[in-house]
């Protein structure tokens, strides 16, 4: 400060010493309370992260619910100016202590101080020693490159009364020395990765904002795709108007979104100068970096220093971790940059990616090595290294990776090298790409046969022949599976030291899809085995899944979920967590915990799944979605259900699928048709399903299928269809021991022939069913039958011949099938007009109800949305265009004083709770 302020000069902006106004749709942050509480001790909170990450509404929302007294100050680029600086200051304290210092600011105002010390020196005598707790927030402060204002902080930061504790909002390190508070613990610190949203919070703020339902797959998608930061989940909430948009939004995050590209533009314009805005879109192809990785990139000594810079201006970088030596772009800016690179240096992008190639390849990163040739369209780089490495990625399952790789390469290169056909094989397999493993065989056998020795060739086509078989056992062919892998063992594999565990595997799988559990468990212990003596990885957990799954068909869930435990233990140590394969143990697990009525560990774990095989595309999801459809049944969320339901649908019309998985499908197809009492789509089911073999019923998937047939046929009351369905696949699971479809099985009995009124023998299989659960503990598989399970188990108690572990059990199962919400009755209530005048008659209906009468449409709105119907579920149910139903919504919501979905949700569950007495 080298002149004297003059007090006309200056005029106060009273909002810039106001806290900030409040974000209409507020997600208050309880998150932070504990760490605010912690501050006592320290002079300075350092909030710090990239624009619009919430830091101003965090730092006000969370001083305000903890009454916490603030005194604000707004920075904006004018207070970079000392005298500025102090007016602001002043007055913001004077202002929040109610007049603490007010000869300071009359100092201030008439004559104005030589320097900002002398006037930070004159405040801080000023200030009474003690006092009630107080905050001075300096918002924005990375405006401030003053160096005079910076050494004021510091000297304020010395010399503060100790009720006094500074608030720094910045997008930047403020060069106040930080390090030294850090180091003498003086400062609590929140960063970007504190701000960001969880996924629980996004949760809770779309439920807030939105007017459609969104599912939480989609809420973990977006806030992934976005890492949590809230401008960007507010831009989606401000722009999705259904929950279809709002999925297409998050899935254009990926490749860019023009608002958040203006958004960067903006931000970067005048920030950065042309040679930091070349960098930055030159090092954008990278994935993480380094200062060496930059430098080799972007082909510039002064990379370090250009990194710094960079990292001084508070732009999207990351950190890797705490050494501060790796960092990566925040995936939305990074989209931006890529944006811009193929934009503004088009002819860089192939030279870029063989740079970053290379530049991986010598530091030993051989995956990214092998993605960056394939992005410069390398074929000579991407051979090298799949001949050197090929090996080590099928190993550690990258099977996307290798098809990436193979789809660049000419077929001619793959038909030469026993290994790259062995891959490119192997990865056809994986993909389900059946009928292309043997086009790749034979090319590359007409290519090898003409100069290899008929000795090599055998050894070959051995390794040839585990592909084959695994291939043969995928489609359902036990037997030839079966040949192929014994050929496969009798030679050692000279190209790919797999293969013999691959065969071994394939042999374990044949036992156990024909029954004999107890030989394929052995079989599949031996695979571990070898798997681990080879460091397979991929091998090793397939071989502990194996062995889960077989658990499960003996009825032992128990024993499952501990194989399912060492593997996941197994995938820690080895650092697997984002092996494609884990999404296989993730999904058997959801498996067990629905069974075990665990849903929100079966949820996690579906959606764990997901987000292994994200970038895998949805074709993949499918079994998650299963899984989640059967989670949102058992919650009684049937819109969710529905959309899972619709999902599933198209992706089986539109791909191939294991039996396995189609069976598994159409189980919770048919269950939700089923609730929904949609007949139609069930008769249409069973036009098209796969033949019922009951002969074949030795495993769980061709179990699973007939159970399909029957649980339709008992949907449809065709009961006599049904009947043979079920006791020919209890006769074959009985023979093989399939305890956990004796049990399935069971319950399926007892359902039908209690629907037929054949009491005895209903409540004669329900009693086998409940013994069987002591040891496979199952839950789900009773409550899919619905609430009719109720009436049988209450039979069955009243009869008396329940032992007492069993009547327990078949109590809470009431219990928990009493909780479940039935689809269909919410529907059939609000069509009924009787009931509707019921309610309206009631003395304790809100007056609103009779003062506001809706009419019969807005009734029928209102208990479809209580049913947990989407907008277009609505319309589709009432056979109105989607915009009619907005427009009942809109009048129903006036005439109720209501807001929100939740709200219409409670309002309806209250009037029918009312008379229902639920
Ligand atoms: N907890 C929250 N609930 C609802 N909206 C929020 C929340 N936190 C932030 N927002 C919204 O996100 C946007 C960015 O928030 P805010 O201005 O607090 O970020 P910032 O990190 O201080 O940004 P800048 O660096 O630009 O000052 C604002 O529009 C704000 O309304």
């Amino acid at each position: 400060m080298t002149t004297t302020i003059k007090p006309e000069s200056l005029t106060l902006i009273k909002a810039k010493i106001l806290p900030p106004p409040r974000p209409a749709h507020l997600l208050e942050r309880e998150k932070f309370d504990d760490l605010l509480h912690e501050i006592d001790p320290v002079n300075l909170i350092l909030v710090q992260a990239p624009a619009g990450y919430g830091k101003t509404t965090m730092i006000d929302d969370r001083l305000g619910a903890l009454g916490a007294n603030a005194a604000w100050f707004r920075l904006d680029a004018q207070d970079n100016l000392s005298e500025q600086f102090a007016f602001y200051v002043a007055h913001s304290l004077n202002e929040a202590t109610r007049g603490a210092c007010p000869e300071t600011l009359r100092t201030l105002n008439q004559q104005g101080y030589p320097t900002l010390q002398t006037f930070l020196t004159d405040l801080l005598s000023e200030l009474p020693l003690e006092g009630d707790p107080l905050h001075l927030v300096l918002d924005d402060y990375h405006l401030i490159s003053n160096p005079e204002i910076h050494s004021g902080v510091m000297f304020l930061l010395r010399h503060l009364p100790p009720y006094i504790t500074l608030v720094l909002l910045s997008r930047t390190t403020p060069p106040i020395g930080v390090a030294q508070l850090r180091m003498q613990g003086r400062m609590l610190e929140i960063t970007a990765k504190d701000l960001s949203f969880s996924a629980d919070e996004a949760q809770v703020y779309f439920e807030q904002r939105l007017r459609f339902e969104v599912s939480r797959e989609s809420v973990e998608r977006a806030n992934r795709r976005v890492e949590g930061w809230v401008s960007a989940l507010q831009l989606l909430a401000a722009t999705a108007s259904t929950g279809v948009e709002f999925n297409e939004y998050v899935e254009q995050l990926h490749s860019g979104n023009h608002y958040i590209f203006d958004y960067f533009d903006e931000l970067t314009r005048t920030s950065i100068d042309n040679e930091q805005r070349l960098f930055l879109l030159r090092t954008s192809v990278l994935e993480r970096f380094n200062a060496l990785m930059v430098m080799r990139l972007a082909q510039q000594q002064d990379g370090q220093f250009l990194l710094n810079s960079l990292l001084n201006l508070g732009l999207f970088i990351v950190p890797l971790d705490s050494s501060g030596l790796w960092f990566r772009y925040h995936p939305l800016f990074a989209a931006y940059l890529r944006h811009m690179q193929v934009c503004v240096l088009p002819d860089e992008t192939a030279q870029l990616h063989q740079r970053a190639s290379d530049a991986w390849r010598e530091m030993g990163f051989f995956e990214d090595a092998a993605r960056h040739a394939v992005l410069a369209k390398d074929q000579q780089r991407i051979k090298d290294i799949l001949l050197s490495c090929g090996r080590d990625f099928f190993t550690e399952g990258q099977f996307n990776l290798l098809q990436r790789c193979f789809d660049a390469l000419n077929k001619e290169v793959i038909a030469d090298h026993p290994i790259l056909t062995l891959l490119r094989a192997w990865v056809a397999q994986g993909q389900y790409q059946w009928s292309e493993v043997e086009s790749w065989l034979r090319a590359a056998e007409q290519h090898l046969k003409t100069h290899c020795s008929e000795e090599e060739w055998e050894a070959i086509n051995g390794e040839f022949n585990a592909v084959r078989a695994q291939v043969a056992m995928n489609v359902g062919d036990a037997e030839r599976a079966q040949t192929f892998a014994k050929s496969a063992l009798a030679h050692d594999p000279v190209y790919l030291p797999t293969s013999r565990t691959a065969a071994s595997s394939v042999i374990g799988e044949s036992l156990f899809v024909q029954g004999h559990l107890k030989e394929a468990i052995t079989r599949m212990q031996d695979t571990e085995q070898l798997a681990l003596a080879e460091h397979a990885h991929q091998n090793v957990i397939w071989a502990l899944c194996q062995q889960s799954e077989i658990s499960v068909a003996q009825g032992y869930l128990q024993k499952a979920y501990n194989i399912q435990e060492k593997a996941l233990q197994y995938a820690e140590d080895h650092s697997l967590e984002r092996l494609p394969i884990l999404e296989f143990l993730y999904r058997i697990r959801s498996q067990i915990m629905w069974e075990w009525h665990h849903l929100e560990s079966a949820e996690r774990c579906a959606l764990k799944g997901i987000e292994i095989l994200e970038s895998q595309g949805e074709r993949w999801f499918i079994q998650s979605y299963v899984m989640l459809a059967k989670i949102a049944q058992a919650r009684g969320r049937q819109s969710l259900c529905a959309d899972y339901v619709q999902k599933i649908h198209k992706m089986l019309a539109s791909g191939e699928y294991h039996i396995d998985w189609t069976a598994n499908a159409h189980a919770a197809m048919l269950s939700y048709w089923d609730a929904v009492r949609d007949k139609e789509s069930i008769q249409r089911w069973l036009t098209a399903a796969p033949e019922p073999t009951p002969e074949q019923a030795t495993n769980h998937f061709t179990q699973c299928n007939i159970r399909n047939w029957a649980r339709a046929y008992v949907s449809l009351g065709d009961f006599d269809k049904a009947l043979p369905l079920l006791e020919g696949i209890q006769s074959m699971a009985e023979q093989f021991g399939l305890k956990t479809d004796i049990n399935r099985n069971h319950i399926h009995l007892s359902q039908l022939y209690w629907l037929n009124e054949q009491r005895e023998d209903a409540l004669r299989h329900m009693a086998i069913a409940l013994k069987l659960a002591s040891t496979t503990g199952a839950v789900g598989s009773f409550l899919r039958i619905g609430k009719v399970l109720i009436n049988i188990l209450k039979a069955l108690i009243s009869e008396e011949q329940l032992d007492e572990m069993e009547k327990q059990r078949a109590e809470r199962l009431i219990q928990l099938a009493q909780q479940q919400r039935d689809f269909s009755r919410a529907i059939r209530i609000s069509l009924d007009e009787a009931i509707i005048q019921d309610i309206i008659d009631r003395p304790d209906v809100p007056e609103l109800i009779r003062t506001s009468p809706l009419t019969r449409r807005e009734w029928q709105v209102l208990s479809l949305i209580h049913a947990g119907l989407s907008n277009d579920q609505i319309a589709e149910h009432m056979k109105v265009a989607p915009t009619t139903v907005k427009t009942h919504i809109r009048s129903l919501y006036q005439k109720q004083n209501i807001t929100h979905r939740s709200e219409a949700i409670n309002l309806a569950r209250d009037l029918l709770s009312k008379i229902q007495g639920e």
